[in-house]
């Protein structure tokens, strides 16, 4: 309600609204309000306003919600512009059914704006552009989308609406200006019952806790906690797709008569399905990276529960938004190590966040699952390859904290960590070079015995096992004879050169060889002979003399006279 009158009266707005607050609706009635006022209507081919977001399930929601209004409008046609799609099918629906209303994620516009040869001129639909809403906008003008927003904002005509939406909006004046927007009206809302000057960025009926405990015991605790709450629907964010694919697959064995999913970024074409299907379901479990964390609307979330913290702090806020929206009632847990527990206190005074925490404290004596967890790990390769692909992930994503004062990675504790994982043995990687671990005992078999448990997937692998062995033995083959031809090759080499010098020194020089030698040896004789008294220095000196006339010549004889040594 603060937004829709100013963003209608040709005002560019840049509103921040808590997390489940109906901001979506704030830019899609003023959009079909400026549609309606236009004089000249919309042909089919002319866009007359453009959503961009985030993520592909975000663009799905609000093209959903959209829908509702365009109903009763059916003189607006919209289309949806996102990845995992073939961008052909989309050029023909735009060209069948128009697009005066675009909901997009950033590279597939991009995309589509440069496939003109294609048969689509974007560039020439939106020139009738009337707005523009970034919803999720820091997240929009954060370096990850840096390229492609600033390819799409090229393209459009700078006489537009422009709307940035967010929980956590950018208070940088340089981004604003570079969405376009021309002095801007900031709008920043509320939630009722909390002071004005109050900055709390999360719902006032959310419960936020957290709980301080060891890498290897948080699984348990997760398990324990899912196991106590059966009946309700979670979300659960790791930090990683590996660590999504590791930990979803161990919860389906783990905690019995509930219904997992898991969904994250790397997901070509079930993402979509599986959003849906989780939206409609009373209960269950979602697993899921940050793809999940931004203006999801999935309805009676009772839990947001943080396996990994999250890499930034406006990240915190979104992931805990997405449950107790629009006045219901919800809870989120972070679990943390003991050395971060610093970032309590950093949440509830970071401007981006700003949100009071509560501890929860571990359970005592919950099931040690990770045993179970490491009989999957043996049984099946499938889950052994997850495992250590998730910890390397994890690890990995760990060194990249944006809050790297706070989760430093050389004080991380590789052996707990590892023990969290339940892994057989510590993988290699360049973190974990040169230090040794004995607070983790790794099992004694050889893991490359473990098999897969799906039989092609056995098959496959022996087959490459043994073409492996066999290039390895070949390799070995080659690296002899190789070295040998190579050596011996070297060796032919240098008995040519030394035969060649050897000849040339036949040749030119072993007279001089010889003669110096000679030289020397007479001198060496004379010299005894000197010290010996056996001839005086005249008859010493009157020797040397004489010897230099008779046995010196020069090196080239066929030119005139001797020349003098120097010069020689
Ligand atoms: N005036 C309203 N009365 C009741 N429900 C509403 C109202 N406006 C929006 N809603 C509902 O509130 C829920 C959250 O709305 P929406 O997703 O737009 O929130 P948001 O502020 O965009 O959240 P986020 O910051 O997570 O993106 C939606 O289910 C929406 O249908």
């Amino acid at each position: 309600s603060a937004t829709i009158p100013l963003f209608m009266s040709n005002k560019d707005v840049a509103a921040e609204a808590v997390t489940g607050s109906g901001k979506t609706l704030a830019f899609v009635i003023p959009i079909l309000e400026i549609l309606l006022r236009r004089e000249e209507k919309l042909k089919k081919m002319q866009v007359g306003a453009i959503v961009i977001t985030p993520t592909r399930e975000l663009a799905v929601q609000i093209n959903e919600v959209l829908s509702y209004f365009t109903k009763q409008f059916p003189q607006f046609s919209q289309i949806l512009l996102i990845g995992g799609r073939n961008p052909i099918e989309d050029i023909e629906k735009f060209k069948e059914q128009g697009g005066n209303i675009i909901i997009a994620t950033p590279g597939r516009l991009e995309d589509m704006f440069r496939r003109k040869a294609d048969g689509l001129d974007l560039a020439s639909c939106v020139k009738s552009l009337d707005v523009l809403v970034l919803d999720e906008a820091d997240r929009l003008l954060d370096m990850g989308f840096e390229a492609s927003l600033n390819t799409i904002l090229d393209f459009l005509p700078k006489q537009r609406r422009t709307g940035l939406f967010s929980a956590t909006q950018t208070q940088e004046v340089e981004n604003l200006v570079r969405a376009g927007l021309r002095n801007p009206v900031r709008i920043s809302v509320k939630e009722k019952g909390v002071a004005a000057s109050s900055t709390q960025k999360t719902p006032t009926r959310l419960e936020n806790y957290y709980m301080i405990c060891k890498s290897d015991e948080k699984f348990n605790q997760l398990v324990h906690f899912l196991r106590q709450h059966k009946q309700e629907k979670h979300l659960i964010f790791f930090s990683t797709c590996a660590c999504v694919e590791y930990y979803g697959k161990a919860l389906e064995c783990l905690v019995k008569n509930v219904k997992i999913m898991c969904i994250h970024g790397k997901m070509k074409h079930k993402r979509n399905k599986i959003f849906t299907e989780f939206r409609q379901l009373p209960s269950g479990i979602l697993v899921c990276t940050d793809v999940m964390a931004r203006g999801i609307d999935i309805p009676e979330v009772n839990w947001v529960l943080q396996y990994d913290p999250p890499s930034s702090a406006s990240a915190f806020v979104h992931r805990c938004g997405r449950t107790a929206r629009i006045g219901h009632l919800g809870s989120a847990l972070v679990f943390l190590l003991p050395m971060e527990e610093s970032y309590v206190n950093f949440l509830s005074i970071n401007q981006k966040v700003k949100c009071p925490m509560q501890e929860m404290k571990p359970l005592k004596n919950v099931v040690d699952v990770l045993p179970k967890l490491k009989s999957m790990a043996l049984s099946d390769r499938a889950m052994f390859e997850k495992g250590m692909k998730a910890f390397v992930s994890c690890v990995q994503a760990y060194a990249k904290h944006e809050c790297n004062l706070i989760f430093r990675i050389k004080d991380l504790d590789f052996a707990s960590l590892a023990r969290g994982f339940a892994l057989l043995r510590m993988p290699k990687m360049p973190e974990l070079k040169g230090k040794c671990f004995p607070d983790f005992a790794p099992i004694s078999i050889d893991t490359d015995s473990i098999p897969f448990k799906d039989k092609n997937r056995e098959k496959q692998r022996q087959k490459l096992l043994e073409q492996k062995r066999k290039e390895r033995l070949e390799n070995e083959g080659k690296r002899k004879f190789i070295r040998n031809k190579a050596w011996s090759k070297q060796k032919a080499k240098k008995e040519k050169k030394k035969q060649i010098t050897m000849k040339r020194r036949r040749e030119e020089g072993s007279n001089i060889e010889d003669e110096e030698m000679e030289e020397l040896l007479n001198d060496t004789r004379l010299l005894k002979r000197l010290k010996k008294g056996k001839i005086s220095e005249e008859e010493f000196e009157k020797k040397l003399m004489s010897r230099d006339k008779n046995s010196y010549t020069c090196e080239d004889t066929t030119t005139s006279d001797c020349c003098s040594k120097t010069e020689c």
